[in-house]
């Protein structure tokens, strides 16, 4: 599986400092295309002084390309993925695998060179898929999977910023014009060098909410109940969703800006379709992380609210972490996720007893949970084994994922779904897409879901999902 090409184009050192430089080695790499008769497909790496991943989002992107961006702020990470140099959009069918397999094509064929040994240096696959597999009809916004090597790649880890192109050259391709572009981008990012992280602009005026319909969500959760009385299942996680619309467009990267501000200990996360409809937003939920073998993966579900005063906070965090019904709703979520590791072959480890995770509005029960990963697993194959856990679905998972369509009046899309990346030492991380919200233009959809098992009460999971979408709603612009 791991995969380390070697480079056949010695590495220039100011490649991407001096144009002429960078031309000659288009060139000599369009050379080696036409001597072999086949594209070149090649990766160089460089470190750059400091740049802001979201002001070079902000500059370099463009509205009818893909693009991702993923950023911890309390982990000091930021990627930005911009354009595509490789794409997989897969509608239907066996996608975890055909993800994989077309991700390590790619990487067998790819030359990487440069300065490989910084974290997020090398090519790296964007990914991300919807909640459910089945096909999508074919005005939604994003297919069941996508997956692209980006053209152009800045990241920054523990005050290190390195940036990565990633170019397939044809014998054919027009050298000078891919050269002046390409020069072109690097001299934008070359005047964020230093510059101040971006920061947004207030929000011009309020946003309209659709009437939210929270009694069919109330609905939902009483039929859901009887059905677990039933016994038919034991928990079943409900979304609501609402439209919103804004005087004018939403502002993407402000709205970026105002959630890694208020959520640093999130996920906060962005992918562009290219058509101009986007999925944004902060999760907690990592499914999981791989480096150098070493898998963590988290079990996050049970929630409370954050208090107004430390006594109020400290007594719901209390009560949450004493709470039956919140330990079982957990729990659900630990069993599924330890079962689906032992039967790929892992032994995951619990880190410890529930713990609390506490974010800036609300507050939740969550386990670690580690394992080392044989080199025969993909990362994609854990991650089809673990989507979705019963943090997002329920259980059992596919009576769950049945009821869901059965309750939910929208199509989930990319909610609560896996998205990610995934590098050729077979590194990677995997987010759950909630907290989120679809946007295209000046309309904006938001999702939050609740986990609903025996002894759930209406009223507090409407409750709960309402503090959900209020977080969201206040960062959007
Ligand atoms: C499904 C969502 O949250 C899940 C993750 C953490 C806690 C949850 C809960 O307590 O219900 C949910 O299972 C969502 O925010 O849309």
């Amino acid at each position: 599986m791991v995969v380390n090409s070697r480079p056949v184009i010695p590495y220039p050192p100011r490649l991407f400092q001096d144009r002429q430089i960078l031309e000659q080695f288009l060139l000599n790499c369009q050379q080696n295309a036409l001597a072999k008769k086949q594209p070149h497909l090649v990766s160089i790496s460089q470190e750059i002084p400091g740049v802001d991943p979201l002001l070079v989002l902000q500059e370099v992107a463009q509205p009818n390309q893909l693009n991702f961006y993923w950023e911890n702020r309390n982990r000091g990470e930021a990627i930005a993925a911009i354009n595509s140099t490789k794409t997989l959009q897969i509608q239907q069918g066996n996608r975890f695998q055909t993800a994989q397999k077309f991700i390590q094509d790619c990487f067998n064929k790819i030359t990487a060179s440069g300065d490989l040994h910084l974290r997020f240096s090398g090519p790296h696959f964007f990914c991300n898929f919807t909640f459910f597999e089945r096909p999508t009809s074919p005005h939604a916004a994003f297919p069941a999977a996508t997956l692209f090597l980006p053209q152009l790649q800045i990241a920054t880890s523990h005050q290190k910023c390195v940036l990565a192109l990633n170019l397939e050259i044809h014998p054919q391709t027009p050298i000078h014009p891919l050269c002046d572009r390409l020069w072109q981008q690097l001299r934008q990012i070359k005047r964020l060098e230093h510059r101040p992280p971006y920061l947004p602009l207030p929000r011009p005026q309020s946003l309209q909410t659709q009437p939210p319909q929270y009694h069919q969500f109330k609905s939902a959760v009483s039929a859901a109940l009887e059905a677990i009385d039933s016994q038919k299942l034991s928990k079943i996680v409900l979304a609501h969703a609402i439209d919103i619309r804004s005087p004018i467009p939403f502002r993407l990267i402000d709205s970026l800006s105002n959630l890694r501000r208020l959520h640093p200990d999130c996920h906060v996360f962005l992918v562009s379709n290219g058509k101009g409809q986007h999925f944004m937003g902060a999760s907690p939920e990592r499914l999981m992380s791989i480096s150098d073998r070493q898998l963590a993966t988290d079990a996050l579900a049970g929630s409370a609210p954050r208090g107004k005063t430390p006594i109020e906070d400290a007594d719901l965090a209390n009560r949450l972490i004493a709470s039956e019904k919140e330990r079982r709703e957990h729990r659900f979520v630990i069993d599924f996720i330890t079962q689906r590791l032992t039967e790929l072959g892992l032994t995951p480890q619990l880190l410890s007893a529930p713990q609390l995770l506490q974010l800036s509005n609300i507050q939740h029960l969550w386990t670690p949970i580690a394992a080392k990963v044989p080199p025969n697993i993909h990362p994609l194959d854990i991650v089809a084994a673990l989507h979705p856990t019963p943090a997002v679905a329920g259980d059992p998972c596919e009576v769950a994922c049945q009821e869901i369509q059965r309750y939910e009046a929208f199509e989930r899309g990319p909610y609560a779904a896996p998205l990610g990346w995934v590098d050729r030492n077979g590194n990677s991380e995997f987010i759950v897409g909630i907290r989120s919200a679809l946007i295209a233009g000046d309309r904006a959809r938001l999702y939050a879901g609740a986990g609903i098992v025996s002894g759930s009460n209406p009223d507090k999971e409407l409750a709960e999902i309402q503090l959900k979408l209020q977080a969201l709603l206040k960062a959007l612009v």
